[in-house]
Parts: structure tokens; C-alpha cells; sequence
């Protein structure tokens, strides 16, 4: 099964569209996980467990391993993802972008050290820099397009013809780089005009990931309305901080199934 058959048998066996982030900062930790060894994957763990039932997928990011040198336990949680909820998608959000003979080792790195099931990458560097990644058939490659922040405006938003740079970026993704149907985009909730119009470029066939709902403030009704296929799904609406750290005591994991059950309900009633 490849990642986005995945993806799609995910969205229908748990009739949610959210992507529960896993972005570890040990500082925030409650008390009774400060302190130990592994704590990271610990707490991603309990994290994992608890939102499950709510979520159709996982995003960690991988900064928030390797600071802390916990690569291991990266590779010890997506491990645990598989074998505890298999079918749910893993994304790995390293927003990778080198050139090609660099790119080939990011995507091995992702794919068969980290076991993820798609990556995210920034296509900053063109064709030559991506192919690598499609190169695994099975995988799933998610192109920066219109990312959450600001500052995302000052390349993204500069015009080249008669379109954007992210709608140019939309339409070579689909045209050009999404021969086997491995292609998603990430398309910040905080925008969700270019997530209606990036939505018309790419069909309902591509998976948008949305990050900036929650702490960003990007608004779910919105991103929901302007992004959801005629199916009733097509989104990866994702949450880190607002699940993660929605409690910050020994009940951190109720708190944080709370929010995603809340997250997930709110999802649904706007599709
Ligand atoms: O455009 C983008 C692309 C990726 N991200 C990542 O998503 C999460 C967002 O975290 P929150 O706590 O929900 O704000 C984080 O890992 C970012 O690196 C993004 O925010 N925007």
C-alpha cells in the first residue's frame, strides 16, 4: 500500500482529518517525565496513545529530536507508531532541500532509517532536487507551497507571469513531479484563500498538510472550507503545541486527548 492508499484508508477507518504533531520541547514537560532517560520518547509515547483515537496521522518534526540528540528515540517512536497503530500514516517534517546526490540521502535517511511514510521538502532548488524522493514509489513527498508564517509572503507571494510563486509551485508539483500520485502540499491554515485556490490547481487527489492551526491561529472553519474534497476529506490539519502542551501536569495525556477529540469534532462539523 502506498501512502496515499494509506492515507485514504486512514481518513475512512477513523473519520478524522487531524495530523496530531509531535514537536517535543523537555522543557515543557510535566514533572513526572522531567528528568529520565528517553523522557523525549516518553512523552511522545503517552502523547501517541492518548490521541490516537482522534487522529488520521502523526507529524514529528525532526528538529526537536536531533537538538536534543534524540535521534534514537525518533527512530524507537515511529517504530512504536507502526506497530501499535498500523495504517496510520507517519509523516517526518524535515522540509528537506539539496541537491540531488544530497537529496538521495535525505530521503533514505526519512524512508528507511526514520521508517516514515512521506517526508516534507522544499522545493526551493527545482526538479533535480526532488526527484530523489519520488524515487521511492511507495512514499509519500509533501512540497512546501504556502507555508503558515509571515515571512512566507516575501518569496511565496512574489509574482513570476500571471501567478504567485506558490501557485506556480502547485503547478509544476502536479504537471511535473507527481508521476506515480505521491504528490501533497503543505498549506498553512493561516491562509486559507491560497489554500482555495491551491485546492483548484490540484484536484482532490492531493492531500493538503495544513500546519497554523491552533497557537498560529490560522482558523480550522476556514481551512476546512477552503481545502476539503468533494469526498469529504483531502486534508491533514495539524496541531502541535495546542495538543502537546494543553495540560502541563500528570494528566498531560487526558489533556491532550481532550484537545485533539475537540480538534477533531471541530474538523467535522465544517466539512
Ligand atoms: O508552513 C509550515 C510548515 C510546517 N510547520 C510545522 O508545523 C508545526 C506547527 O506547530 P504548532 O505548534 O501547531 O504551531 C511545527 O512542527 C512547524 O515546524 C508550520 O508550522 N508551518
Amino acid at each position: 500500500m502506498n501512502f496515499i492508499q494509506m492515507l485514504n484508508a486512514a481518513w475512512r477507518r477513523t473519520d478524522s482529518m487531524l495530523c496530531v504533531g509531535l514537536d517535543p520541547e523537555p522543557a515543557r514537560f510535566p514533572p513526572p517525565l522531567t528528568g529520565r532517560a528517553d523522557t523525549i520518547l516518553e512523552f511522545c509515547r503517552a502523547i501517541v496513545d492518548a490521541t490516537a483515537p482522534y487522529a488520521c496521522a502523526f507529524k514529528p518534526q525532526i528538529a526537536y529530536f536531533s537538538a536534543y540528540r534524540a535521534e534514537a528515540q525518533l527512530e524507537k517512536l515511529i517504530a512504536y507508531i507502526h506497530t501499535q497503530y498500523p495504517g496510520v500514516p507517519v509523516i517526518l517534517d524535515a522540509k528537506r532541500g539539496d541537491i540531488g546526490s544530497t537529496a538521495a540521502l535525505y530521503a533514505r535517511e526519512a524512508f528507511e532509517r526514520y521508517r516514515a511514510d512521506a517526508l516534507t521538502v522544499n522545493p526551493y532548488l527545482g526538479t533535480d532536487s526532488i526527484a530523489p524522493y519520488f524515487a521511492h514509489p511507495d512514499k509519500g513527498v509533501i512540497v512546501l507551497c504556502r507555508t503558515s508564517n509571515e515571512g512566507g509572503a516575501e518569496v511565496q507571494l512574489q509574482r513570476a507571469g500571471n501567478a504567485y510563486i506558490y501557485q506556480i509551485i502547485a503547478q509544476r508539483a502536479v504537471k511535473q513531479w507527481n508521476a506515480n500520485g505521491q504528490l501533497g502540499l503543505v498549506m498553512g491554515a493561516t491562509f486559507p484563500k491560497d489554500i482555495a485556490i491551491v485546492r483548484r490547481i490540484a484536484g482532490d487527489k492531493v492531500p493538503l498538510l495544513i500546519p497554523g492551526a491552533g497557537v498560529q491561529g490560522g482558523e480550522i472553519r476556514a481551512a476546512v472550507q477552503a481545502g476539503c474534497t468533494r469526498q469529504g476529506n483531502g486534508l491533514l490539519i495539524n496541531a502541535s503545541r495546542a495538543i502537546l502542551y494543553a495540560g502541563n501536569d500528570a494528566d498531560f495525556a487526558l489533556a491532550a486527548a481532550r484537545a485533539a477529540q475537540r480538534m477533531r469534532d471541530t474538523i467535522r462539523s465544517h466539512i
